[in-house]
């Protein structure tokens, strides 16, 4: 009974939201048969052959094929290394075949975009927790309130093959610039067994069995040419399993954001998960309990976020857009509630030294990418310029009292040493996420390629709540 919740219950539901959600899509999707064409060079370049997969009868042409492929090799923190022991399969690069599958043509991109996409709202909340107003103005303290539609472009990375005994072990997709978001595999229609691809997302775990799949539709419908499809956000863990008998082709996509040209629907539907939060949201605001002295309360986001390895003397913000699926459902549940979340990037510091027994972890926030070097695994980071450029953290409890904590010399030492950055408290709402919470150095630290130019940063949303007592802050009766 909703009348009975308590703060607590609806601060589950707003953590609920960011770790349950799915981030992935996939399934069968049909293309004509001319799309399921392939060449590719063969003798250094000098010949070329053509698969035709609606009409395989045997597995002679794709043994050409995987004969025709490279060695496929995988990206570390220093560039791309070849481990049979980490990544077995063969690849073509996109100068060495072409491919007649349109994607943009065939809708698949479309199907796509709009389980990955999450639009924008476009009203806001009159007052903080007050009711959705269309002519309401967007809170000023918002950085980007009303940022362009976006859409998803496509650009083919590569073409691999998984023969009997190839594999992928646990990684994540290299981030290839700041609007990096998904990773598109299209497998085509051969046969074979096992290479089912694995996904791995915080506490969530799924299989996509493509080679299942294809067989499942050959069987139900054999006039009807498909590919299977998956496309996930980048920076989820995956992983393909071994291929046990036949080849496994698969042509790979990177998926960036891009602005729209064309304004977006107005009647936009929210969607259920975003609305819970949303109402989560409001009865917190609506309780002149919770959170009444103000502050913040702050959410580890399920994602990372592509940040340049190198700022060097740009400013480089997160910006709002870049936001995917539950962390940008999570968002526009709170612009919705008329709040003002903020995207920051969080930076733990110290983390070599001894800290206190129940004093948490410094944290420093940022609005600007800080210095680079510092997620270069080994140290090379000076805690002290990034907590000048930043405001140190510290932790409230759930309903925005003063977490109680330890005084010992060596906190009050800490502190003293930075007057400048009194520290903001904050309550964190859904713990913040680290690079090394990945469950191994390879994912970690590497992709599936090499790139010099991004990193995945670790972010969160900053929600400044107003006292209690503010005018500002609407408490329902
Ligand atoms: O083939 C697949 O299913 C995924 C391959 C992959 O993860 C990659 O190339 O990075
Ligand atoms: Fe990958």
């Amino acid at each position: 009974m909703p009348g009975t919740w308590t703060s607590a219950d609806h601060l589950e539901i707003l953590r609920k939201s960011l770790k349950d959600a799915v981030p992935y899509t996939c399934g069968m999707h049909p293309v004509s048969k001319e799309q399921l064409g392939l060449y590719f060079s063969t003798d250094g370049g000098d010949g070329a052959r053509y698969i035709d997969f609606a009409s395989l009868k045997d597995d002679a042409p794709l043994e050409a094929l995987a004969a025709a492929c490279d060695k496929a090799t995988f990206g570390s923190d220093s560039g791309d290394v070849f481990d049979e022991t980490y990544r077995k399969a063969g690849k073509l690069d996109t100068d060495k075949f072409s491919t007649r599958i349109d994607i943009v043509s065939s809708g698949l991109l479309d199907a796509v975009a709009q389980d990955l996409l999450v639009e924008f709202p476009k009203i806001f909340a009159a007052k903080v927790g007050g009711k959705v107003d269309e002519q309401a103005e967007p809170n000023p303290e918002v950085a980007h309130p009303l940022t362009p539609e976006r859409v998803l472009r496509a650009e083919m990375y590569k073409l691999n093959v998984y023969g009997p005994g190839s594999f992928f072990k646990a990684h994540k997709d290299t981030p290839r610039g700041e609007d990096m978001v998904g990773s598109l595999v299209i497998i085509l229609p051969t046969l074979h067994k096992g290479g089912a691809l694995v996904l791995e997302h915080g506490e969530g775990r799924w299989t996509f069995d493509s080679s299942n799949r294809l067989d499942q539709h050959r069987e139900s419908y054999p006039e009807t040419p498909a590919v299977a499809y998956i496309a996930f956000f980048s920076d989820v863990v995956h992983i393909v399993e071994p291929v046990v008998s036949g080849f496994r082709v698969t042509l790979t996509y990177n998926l960036f954001l891009s602005p729209s040209t064309s304004s977006s629907s107005i009647h936009r539907i929210t969607p259920a998960a975003e609305l819970a939060c949303e109402t989560s949201l409001r009865a917190l605001l609506s309780d002149p309990t919770w959170f009444k002295e103000g502050g913040h309360i702050a959410f580890g986001l399920s994602h990372q976020y592509p940040i340049p390895r190198d700022s060097g003397d740009r400013h480089v913000m997160l910006k709002p857009e870049v936001l995917k699926g539950a962390d940008a459902r999570l968002k526009n549940a709170a612009l919705r509630a008329g709040l003002a979340p903020r995207l920051r990037l969080i930076y733990r510091v110290d983390e070599y030294e001894e800290i206190h027994e129940g004093w948490p972890q410094r944290l420093v926030v940022l609005d600007d990418v800080a210095d680079m070097s510092y997620f270069d695994a080994d140290e090379g980071f000076s805690s002290v310029e990034i907590e000048e450029q930043g405001e140190i953290l510290k932790n409230l409890n759930g309903d925005g009292t003063d977490a109680v904590r330890p005084a010992t010399p060596g906190d009050r030492y800490e502190y003293r040493r930075a007057p400048k950055a009194l520290p903001i408290g904050v309550y964190w709402a859904t713990p913040p996420t680290w690079m090394n919470q990945a469950k191994s150095s390879y994912t970690a630290n590497y992709g599936n390629d090499y790139s010099e130019d991004c990193v995945y940063g670790d972010a969160a949303l900053f929600i400044a709540i107003p006292p209690a007592t503010d005018a500002s802050r609407c408490i329902m009766e």
